[in-house]
């Protein structure tokens, strides 16, 4: 008998896809039931640890992604916008917890999965990892301790293959930044500046984003004032704790009331 929850991981054979499965299948406390790939990946019709090149799973690689979420309680969904909105309407009619770790939405697409929100747990977070959650808090409570003085600046790094800027952790510090604040990041946000931008505006959060290499995350959100300086700074040096976070997304969400939810809910470390 399989112990714990029936888990489908979407985008199988991703960065993020190959760790989940990884993951779930060493915990002992979940179990892999589905692996979805896009239509026409190589990988499809094939076992998804021979794919990976271990020992078979058991579990063959598909792009139907109905099929492949009816026996699931949960789909662990690393993908892109498009792809998890469509999947975010199959994991509600399915009634499995969808725990998000994609990012790059625009404000569209966000609205677009509040609807199936209605239907089913949904967990989503920019960055599933226990340090960057705490990071949030901190930085909330920096931006409220200090005044305009400080400036804030977040900057972060990531890999070559990344295809989303500023990443979605960046976002969730400038939010945490702005509620400190008090402000709306959307009215004070920085992003990609170039050229003569003409000196730094007085309360605004800026971002700056370096690709290179296989970094896996590092982030750090700087108080810069005239004499002195504060860094908070998180390094991922292994998606596993992106995956831990995730697969502890899907626990926590079982037997929940449907909704959206965020990793500070997950973590216990929300409001309530
Ligand atoms: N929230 C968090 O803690 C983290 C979030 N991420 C985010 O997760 C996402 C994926 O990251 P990586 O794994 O590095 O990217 P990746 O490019 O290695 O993997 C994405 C996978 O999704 C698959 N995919 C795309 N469209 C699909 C569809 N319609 N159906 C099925 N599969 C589809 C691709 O074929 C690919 O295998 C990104 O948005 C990234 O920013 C990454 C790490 C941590
Ligand atoms: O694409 C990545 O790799 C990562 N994406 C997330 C983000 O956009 O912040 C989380 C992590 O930093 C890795």
């Amino acid at each position: 008998m399989s112990a714990g929850p029936g888990i489908t991981v979407t985008g199988a054979s991703g960065r993020m896809g190959q760790m989940l499965i990884r993951t779930v299948a060493a915990s002992g406390r979940a179990h892999l039931v589905g692996a979805v790939e896009r239509p026409g990946h190589e990988w499809i019709g094939k076992d998804v640890g021979e794919a990976m090149g271990g020992a078979p799973m058991g579990v063959t690689v598909t792009d139907d992604a109905l099929e492949a979420f009816a026996p699931a309680q949960a789909v662990i969904d690393f993908t892109a916008p498009a792809a998890t909105i469509a999947f975010a309407k199959l994991a509600a009619q399915a009634r499995a917890v969808h725990v998000i770790g994609t990012t790059g939405f625009s404000d569209d697409e966000l609205e677009a999965l509040v609807p199936a929100a209605r239907h089913s747990v949904q967990v989503r977070a920019g960055n599933m990892s226990l340090g960057v959650n705490l990071l949030t808090m901190l930085t909330e409570k920096v931006a409220k301790a200090l005044d305009e003085d400080f400036d804030i600046e977040i900057v972060e790094a990531h890999h070559n293959q990344k295809v989303d800027a500023p990443s979605g952790t960046a976002l969730m510090l400038g939010e945490a930044a702005a509620t400190g604040r008090g402000v709306a990041l959307g009215r004070v946000a920085d992003r990609g500046r170039d050229g003569i931008t003409g000196p730094r505006e007085r309360g605004h959060i800026g971002f700056a984003a370096i690709r290179g290499g296989d970094v896996v995350g590092e982030h750090d959100v700087i108080f810069a004032a005239a004499g002195e300086r504060i860094v908070l700074r998180h390094i991922a040096t292994d998606r596993a704790v992106f995956a831990r976070g995730a697969l502890k997304a899907a626990l926590w969400g079982q037997g929940r009331a449907p909704g959206a939810y965020d990793m500070l809910d997950v973590l216990g470390l929300g409001d309530g």
